[in-house]
């Protein structure tokens, strides 16, 4: 549903998209998103988009978002208005993302008010830690309108050789780990009548296989929740709550440096000949696809699989 906003939240949220989709230090990636006019001051003022993509006044939750692109996501939510909760194994990775994330609104929006933002330690796979968290952050805010789930891990191992052990850790995190969260969001919102939008992070790898590395048991935890969304979507989209995935292609986050430096460079230089734009993206070229997923602006997406990948997946 289109919602009209006020103008400083229209204001702050075309500012937000434009900085997320035109990052100062690359060229426009969206031209079709160019606002129509731009202040240079580090101001919001006078830009102006589609009000839907705001998220003022919406509490939005991100799990694994002590770095990486949980981080990203959080920040594109508070550069466009949103509360937000973040959660991560511990409180002190929790915080310093929250310092990170508040430094970063005063440098890009140093006339707009800093929204909540407090931290949350949970291990995801905890099944009495998730609902302990979840609790808490609706006592914190009141309610919770937006979810999104970054806590993943990576193993690149031949199938032949893949211990149960971490076959099942693998789960745990990807799927278990989403699906608990995903499970606390979706009672909330049926209970509370809220109309909003679960985004479960899976990757391109839930849908084909990259090469040259070999990770079954990271591809398959990825289908599982391109598949698990889906299924959410048709059980609560009929009470206006969506759910969607979005996949990652090779982003430049800490978990894909710690890969490359167990793997070595040619890792890189082989991905990279695969992927259209020549490229692996800088983790904060997220931020307007999330925003968009998150807010009115995606208002009849549901049950989709969203690729972001430079178009590796194009091949
Ligand atoms: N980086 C990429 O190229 C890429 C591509 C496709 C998909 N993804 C997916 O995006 C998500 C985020 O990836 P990233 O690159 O930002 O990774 P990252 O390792 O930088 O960040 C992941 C975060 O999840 C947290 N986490 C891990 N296990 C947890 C647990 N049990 N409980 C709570 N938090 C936990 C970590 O502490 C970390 O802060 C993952 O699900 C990953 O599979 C990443
Ligand atoms: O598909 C890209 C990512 O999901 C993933 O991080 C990579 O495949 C790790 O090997």
């Amino acid at each position: 549903m289109l919602s009209l906003r006020s103008s400083s939240s229209l204001s702050r949220s075309s500012s937000a998209l434009f900085r997320a989709c035109c990052p100062p230090r690359r060229p426009c990636l969206s031209p079709l998103l160019l606002p129509l006019s731009v202040s240079t001051s580090g101001s919001s003022r006078g830009v102006r988009t589609l009000p839907a993509f705001s998220l003022e006044g919406k509490t939005c939750v991100g799990k694994g978002a002590a770095r990486g692109l949980g981080k990203e996501f959080l920040t594109g939510f508070a550069l466009s208005g949103a509360k937000g909760a973040c959660v991560d194994l511990t409180p002190s990775t929790a915080q310093s993302s929250i310092e990170h994330i508040r430094q970063h609104i005063r440098t890009q929006q140093p006339s707009e008010p800093i929204p909540e933002l407090k931290p949350y330690a949970c291990d995801v796979t905890q099944e009495s830690q998730v609902k302990a968290t979840f609790s808490q952050i609706v006592r914190d805010f009141g309610q919770v309108d937006v979810l999104v789930t970054a806590a993943g891990i990576v193993d690149n191992v031949e199938a032949e050789n893949y211990e149960y052990e971490r076959w099942r850790r693998m789960l745990d995190v990807n799927l278990h780990g989403t699906w608990l969260w995903a499970r606390e969001a979706g009672k909330h919102m049926l209970e509370k009548k809220i109309k909003g939008s679960i985004i479960l992070v899976a990757s391109m790898s839930g849908s084909i296989c990259v090469r040259p590395q070999k990770q079954a048991a990271y591809n398959a935890s990825k289908g599982a929740v391109i598949m698990l969304a889906k299924s959410l979507a048709t059980e609560w989209g009929p009470h206006g709550i969506r759910v969607n995935t979005l996949s990652p292609g090779y982003m430049k986050t800490d978990l894909i440096r710690e890969l490359l430096e167990k793997q070595g460079r040619d890792l890189e230089q082989s991905w990279v000949k695969d992927i259209p734009l020549g490229r692996m993206a800088h983790p904060s070229e997220l931020q307007g696809t999330v925003v968009w997923m998150a807010s009115d602006a995606s208002s009849y997406l549901n049950g989709s699989d969203i690729i972001v990948d430079g178009g590796y997946t194009a091949y």
